[in-house]
């Protein structure tokens, strides 16, 4: 009978953990790849019975980290929205929380680095086991941004690739685009560039060729900042939101009060009835001054910022957008 429960949780397991690349050797079958020697991706460590049926469960991953690398690991937890306690890994995990499917502050992929820096250079036996839900998209966000800042890989684009190779059959690890996005960021910082957050002013965003929301007629645009603070958790802070109706215009026009933002923005459309949302990007003002073309009175800075369609998260899955135009604009 147990017998049975553990071949059933196993083949669970291996559903959910959908083409992610698991470690299968030495008696273990954990969602978990070795992205390089000293860094490791990893689905959730689920501490509790139910979720331990169909994830990693956390006496599992403890038992593989203690054997394989005892004594010179370090658990970096990403989620925002589960944790454990952290003494189950000798309390070396560290956590760097933000929200599923979105890209993480940049001041928090630089502390990040430089975390995961200082414990690799502390000893050459030393790893890293990073995890999120998943351990697809948050974990490889991060990752990748680190593989930059190291040095092992030149640019966000190597990066990209390398972990969805070493990650997913598929090879599709980070597919949200606007972690994608971030992770070019980070890497436009590399050697030794300084971040600082820059404020902008929004004084007009175009939608072109995007016949898909002309037929849904008016839509909700939203557009908020992060605001950091220790207690609560990471979440889009909505400073203004304005009706478009698509079938009259396809310019949110600020022009007479712009929008003044700053650091990381994300700007969302949503169904004005449901507020389900059609689709969202997050973009930071300071990788956006090159873009800013100073309007003649110097201080109203209107910013054309192009993004395709594959650029942007939720339309790049196509699944619910299939009547995107395949040049869907946001300047
Ligand atoms: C018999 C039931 C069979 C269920 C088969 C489910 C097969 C299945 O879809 O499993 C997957 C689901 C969802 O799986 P998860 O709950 O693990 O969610 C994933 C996680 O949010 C990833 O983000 P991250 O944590 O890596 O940052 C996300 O990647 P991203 O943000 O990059 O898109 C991925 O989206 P994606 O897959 O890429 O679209 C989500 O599927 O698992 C569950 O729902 C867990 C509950 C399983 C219920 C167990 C009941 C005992």
């Amino acid at each position: 009978m147990a017998n049975t429960i553990s071949i059933m949780s196993n083949a669970l397991r291996n559903v959910v953990s959908k083409k992610r690349i698991r470690y299968k050797e030495k008696g273990f079958n954990l969602d978990l790849s070795y992205i390089c020697p000293k860094i490791i991706a990893m689905g959730y460590p689920a501490p509790d019975i139910i979720e331990g049926i169909y994830r990693n469960r956390l006496e599992d991953v403890y038992k593989f980290m203690e054997e394989n690398h005892g004594g010179h690991y370090r658990i970096y937890n990403l989620c925002q929205e589960r944790s454990y306690d952290i003494n189950k890994f000798h309390g070396n995990v560290a956590t760097y929380p933000f929200e599923d499917h979105n890209p993480p502050p940049i001041v928090l992929m630089q502390r990040f680095c430089q975390d995961v820096e200082s414990w690799l250079n502390r000893d050459p036996l030393n790893v890293v086991a990073v995890h999120c839900k998943a351990g697809k998209g948050r974990t490889g966000t991060m990752i990748c941004a680190y593989l930059v800042h190291s040095k092992f890989l030149n640019t966000a684009d190597e990066a990209l690739a390398f972990y969805d190779e070493k990650r997913t059959i598929d090879r599709k690890g980070v597919t949200i685009p606007s972690q994608r996005r971030y992770v070019q960021y980070y890497s436009n910082l590399i050697p030794d560039i300084h971040y600082e957050v820059v404020s902008l002013y929004i004084s007009e965003i175009r939608f072109a060729e995007a016949n898909y929301l002309h037929n849904l007629g008016t839509v909700q645009c939203s557009i908020s900042d992060r605001q950091e603070s220790a207690s609560e958790k990471l979440k889009a802070h909505e400073l203004k939101t304005w009706p478009i109706d698509f079938q009259k215009t396809s310019i949110l026009d600020l022009t007479s009060s712009p929008l003044m933002v700053s650091g990381d923005i994300k700007v969302e459309l949503t169904q004005k009835s449901s507020r389900k949302m059609i689709c969202s990007f997050w973009v930071n003002t300071f990788f956006m001054q090159n873009d800013a073309a100073r309007i003649l009175d110097g201080n109203t800075v209107k910013f054309m910022h192009t993004l395709n369609k594959s650029e942007i998260d939720g339309a790049h899955k196509d699944k619910d957008h299939k009547s995107f135009s395949e040049d869907f604009k946001i300047y």
